[in-house]
């Protein structure tokens, strides 16, 4: 859908002649298709705070449904062979993570987009949202760019999230996003865990619901334990908040299940200082970077909890590659009957390689397999 943009933009920054030359060459080469059958699947690599994002713009057969909800549905039921060869090896990792470019039914969109990972669809996903802002504008999703910030609307099944992104003579920078309203679900719920026994949980959504806990809880620091420590920590939460549980959603039950657990470092008092997380969502599946969305819900939860003011902003970095993200509360509002918030957040995100993969009949390992 989108090739004629691809091919327009391939290098939005390249001035060097040489390095031109060169690439024309490149593409030529490239141009030439191993043996397979069936279509190419393109997609363009970007990383938002060490966080992968595979975003896959050309190559999937017609997505039907008529809104974003019921074409996430409609991937879950029909299309969920292509996630596993996209996102499984050996095309992809354990932690890899998508976005699958669509339309949207809101006319004040940009893009419509679906996430993926290692074990479905998310609702929301702040890292690709930052990703996505800039992928919209270099690659021309967008008409007529602003200075110094180009709004990107993005309809993620979550809701539509406004996308900004920095952009100076040609060039995208930095993006924030403001969320979805962000609200507390419930406070200090104790769950039994087999393994831990009792543990208290905050939960909270950002356009996705996550257990909160502070790592100390386990004896663990999410910044210097091991990350088979802290997944099999968190993974312990969220299958005991999963089963003990229920969650609501006021206006879908598509978005109501609980989709990770963070573990933090407890400094949810207002400082200028970072404050350092650890998300573990899907199937154990960690998060690089500080995660949009448990930093929306993060403040979100503070905020409930008269820990920070509107619009004092913090500081988020990951416990796995100390990447930031800022975060902060914009505005009260409502979401059906819960207080919400408007959380903005901001972040940097960087490309890494385009690929355009195929597939062989004779490949048994092609439909994508993983090793935990
Ligand atoms: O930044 C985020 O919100 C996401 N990163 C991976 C898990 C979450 O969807």
């Amino acid at each position: 859908m989108f090739n004629y943009l691809i091919s327009s933009a391939a290098d939005p920054y390249s001035s060097h002649q040489q390095l031109q030359i060169a690439e024309v060459k490149l593409t030529e080469m490239e141009m030439q298709l191993p043996p397979h059958e069936g279509d190419e699947l393109s997609v363009v690599d970007m990383h938002t705070g060490g966080e992968p994002l595979r975003i896959i713009h050309s190559g999937y057969p017609e997505v039907k449904g008529d809104s974003v909800l019921s074409k996430r549905r409609y991937v879950r039921e029909h299309l969920d062979h292509l996630r596993r060869v996209l996102m499984f090896e050996p095309r992809g990792h354990y932690d890899m993570y998508g976005a699958l470019v669509v339309d949207s039914e809101l006319p004040e969109a940009d893009l419509g987009v679906l996430f993926m990972h290692n074990e479905g669809y998310s609702t929301m996903c702040g890292h690709a949202v930052i990703a996505l802002g800039r992928f919209a504008v270099d690659y021309k999703l967008v008409k007529e760019p602003q200075s110094p910030e180009t709004q990107v609307n993005i309809h993620c099944p979550c809701g539509l999230v406004k996308a900004f992104v920095e952009y100076s003579e040609g060039k995208t920078g930095g993006v924030r996003f403001l969320s979805v309203p962000a609200f507390t679900f419930a406070t200090d719920v104790t769950v039994s865990l087999e393994r831990f026994g009792d543990v208290t949980v905050d939960i909270s959504y950002g356009g996705a619901f996550y257990a909160f806990v502070d790592a100390k809880r386990f004896g663990l620091d999410v910044t210097t334990s091991r990350t088979r420590d802290l997944v099999d920590a968190a993974t312990a939460v969220t299958n005991a908040v999963k089963s003990q549980v229920k969650l609501y959603h006021p206006t879908s039950d598509d978005l109501a299940f609980l989709y990770g657990t963070i573990l933090t470092d407890g400094k949810d008092d207002y400082s200028s200082d970072p404050t350092a997380n650890m998300c573990v969502f899907a199937e154990a599946q960690v998060d690089r970077s500080p995660t949009g969305s448990g930093v929306t819900a993060r403040v979100a939860l503070q905020y409930h909890r008269g820990l920070i003011r509107l619009n004092q902003t913090r500081t988020f970095q990951s416990g796995a590659t100390g990447s930031q993200f800022t975060g902060r509360a914009v505005e009260e509002t409502k979401c059906g009957d819960f207080k919400a918030v408007v959380v903005e957040v901001s972040g940097r995100a960087f490309y890494t390689g385009v690929s355009r993969f195929v597939q062989e009949p004779e490949d048994k390992l092609t439909h994508g397999f993983l090793l935990k």
